[in-house]
C-alpha cells in the first residue's frame, strides 16, 4: 500500500546552483523518499493526506557526524579541564563502571535532546552499542554506529574488543529497516598501538566498511605521536593504511598545509567540533583551509560531556562565527557552507548518499522551524536565519523515513518523563557504585 503524503504550502530549502536556496511551494512524501518539491499543485489528488506547511521552514534533517551519546551522563562532570586530564581523571573512570543500562539510558537522553533539536541523523562511537542500537530502533532516528576501541589493554583483552567491534558491525549494519549503518572506530592513534590500529583497517577491509577515529584534536596529542611514531599522526594513520579505506576523522584541529592535501587526496572526511574543541581548548581547526582544498568538513557535536549540549543549530553558528573571528575575514565560512556542513556534507562524510537534501529520490528525513517567532523576522534570508539566529527551541516538527518522530516540540516515540527520570537515577546510580 502507497503511503503518500504532501506538505502545502511551505517554505523549502533546497539545494541551489552553488548554495543552499529557499523556494516556496509544496513537498510530495511517498513511502519515506520525498518525491516532488517545487511550486505548489493546482489541487492534491484524492485520499492523499495534507500537511498545513504555512509559517514553517522545511528544511533537512541536520546531521550529527561524531559523538558519544551515552555521555550525556557525565554532562557537568569534569567541566573546564584540558582533554587528557578530562578523559584520564573524569571520563575514564566514570566510564568503567557504566553498565549497558546506563548506555542505554544516557543515549536514550541524548537522542531525545537530538531529535527535538532537529537532528535526524547521528553517528556514535562507545561501548555497549547494542543498547545504542536499540534506542535509535524504538526512537525511528537514523544512525551510524560503531563500537569505539581504547587499545591500552593486555593483547587477549584487545582481541575481546576488536572481535566485539566486528561482532557488532556484521549484527547490525542494515538494520532497523536500514536505519542503521555501521562504521569501524579505534578510537585514536594515541590509544591504538599500530599493529593493533592495522587490525582495524583490515577488519574494515573484510567487512567493506568505512573507519572513523579522532585525530589530531589537541597539539600535545600531535607533538606526542612525532615522539613515539616519529610521524605526525596524519603520516601515520596513512603509514597504517587507515586511508585506504574510506576515512571520517574527528577534530582534524592541529593539521598543517601538507596534511591537509593529504586529507584531500585520499578524500578523507574531517567531522568539525567547534563546541568541543572550545570548551577542552582543544584550539580551532582550519576549516576554510579544509574546504578550500576539497576536504568534506561536517559538523558535529562530539560527547554531551565536552560540549555540554547537543544543539547542531549551535554548531552550525559557531562553525560560520569562530573562523571569521579567527581569519579576520567575514566570508571565511558564510551561513551558506556551514548548512551544508550540517546536512549535505554531513551526510557525505558518513557514506550516506540518500540523506543531507530535500530533493525527489531522497528520503524524508526533514525538520520544519517555526519561523513566525521575533528573532526569526521578518523573512530576508532564512538560510541566514537558520544559521544564525535559529536554535534546537525552534524545531516544531521532525521527520525520518518519512515518518514522523517529532511533533510540536514533543517526541512521539521516546517516552519523554521515562527518559529523564531514568537518566537521573542512571547518573545517581554511577555516583554510588
Ligand atoms: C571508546 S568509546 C569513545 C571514547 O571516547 C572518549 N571521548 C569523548 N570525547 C572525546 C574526545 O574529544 N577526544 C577523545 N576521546 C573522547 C570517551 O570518553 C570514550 O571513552
Ligand atoms: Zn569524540
Amino acid at each position: 500500500m502507497s503511503d503518500k503524503w504532501i506538505v502545502r504550502g511551505g517554505k523549502f530549502v533546497v539545494p541551489g546552483d552553488d548554495k543552499p536556496a529557499v523556494i516556496g511551494g509544496d513537498m510530495i512524501v511517498e513511502n519515506g523518499v520525498i518525491t516532488y518539491i517545487g511550486e505548489a499543485l493546482n489541487a492534491v489528488p484524492e485520499g492523499v493526506e495534507t500537511f498545513d506547511g504555512s509559517r514553517l521552514l522545511f528544511m533537512p534533517g541536520l546531521v550529527n557526524t561524531h559523538g558519544h551519546a551515552a555521555m550525556s551522563l557525565l554532562r557537568g562532570y569534569g567541566d573546564d579541564l584540558a582533554l587528557q586530564i578530562w578523559l584520564q581523571e573524569k571520563m575514564w573512570p566514570m566510564e568503567a563502571k557504566f553498565t549497558g543500562d546506563d548506555v542505554y539510558w544516557g543515549s536514550a537522553l541524548s537522542v531525545l535532546e537530538m531529535l527535538k533539536g532537529g537532528t535526524t541523523t547521528f553517528l556514535d562511537m562507545y561501548d555497549h552499542m547494542d543498547r545504542v542500537a536499540e534506542v535509535a530502533e524504538k526512537s525511528g532516528i537514523r544512525a551510524v554506529l560503531m563500537r569505539g576501541v581504547i587499545g591500552l589493554c593486555p593483547e587477549e583483552v584487545q582481541r575481546q574488543k576488536l572481535a566485539e567491534a566486528v561482532a557488532f558491525a556484521k549484527d547490525y549494519h542494515g538494520s532497523a529497516g536500514g536505519r542503521i549503518t555501521a562504521m569501524i572506530s579505534p578510537h585514536s592513534p594515541y590509544t591504538c598501538p599500530p599493529d593493533f590500529f592495522e587490525k582495524f583497517v583490515q577488519a574494515a577491509h573484510d567487512l567493506d566498511l568505512p573507519l572513523h577515529t579522532h585525530m589530531s584534536e589537541t597539539r600535545r596529542e600531535v607533538e606526542q605521536n612525532e615522539a613515539d611514531f616519529g610521524l605526525r599522526p596524519v603520516a601515520h594513520l596513512e603509514k597504517l593504511g587507515m586511508f585506504t579505506r574510506p576515512s571520517l576523522v574527528a577534530h582534524g584541529v592541529h593539521l598543517n598545509d601538507e596534511e591537509i592535501e593529504i586529507l584531500a587526496r585520499y578524500q578523507v572526511g574531517v567531522s568539525h567540533n567547534p563546541g568541543s574543541n572550545l570548551k577542552l581548548a582543544s584550539g580551532v581547526a582550519r576549516v576554510p583551509e579544509l574546504l578550500k582544498a576539497g576536504v568534506t568538513v561536517s559538523l558535529g557535536t562530539d560527547g554531551p560531556a565536552s560540549n555540554n549540549n547537543l544543539d547542531m543549530f549551535e554548531e552550525m553558528r559557531l562553525a560560520a562565527l569562530i573562523h571569521k573571528g579567527v581569519s579576520g575575514d567575514p566570508t571565511a565560512v558564510p551561513a551558506s557552507e556551514a548548512l551544508r556542513m550540517a546536512t549535505e556534507y554531513g551526510a557525505k562524510s558518513i557514506f550516506l548518499d540518500q540523506i543531507g537534501k530535500l530533493a525527489p529520490g531522497m528520503k524524508a528525513d526533514f525538520i520544519a522551524l517555526d519561523i513566525d517567532q521575533p528573532h526569526l523576522l521578518p523573512h530576508t534570508d532564512l538560510v541566514s536565519h537558520a544559521v544564525y539566529s535559529a536554535s534546537a527551541k525552534d524545531v516544531e516538527h521532525v521527520w525520518v523515513d518519512g515518518k514522523q518522530v517529532v511533533k510540536h516540540g514533543l517526541c512521539l516515540t521516546l517516552d519523554e518523563e521515562e527518559v529523564r527520570r531514568k537518566a537521573q537515577e542512571a547518573f545517581e546510580g554511577l555516583l554510588k557504585r
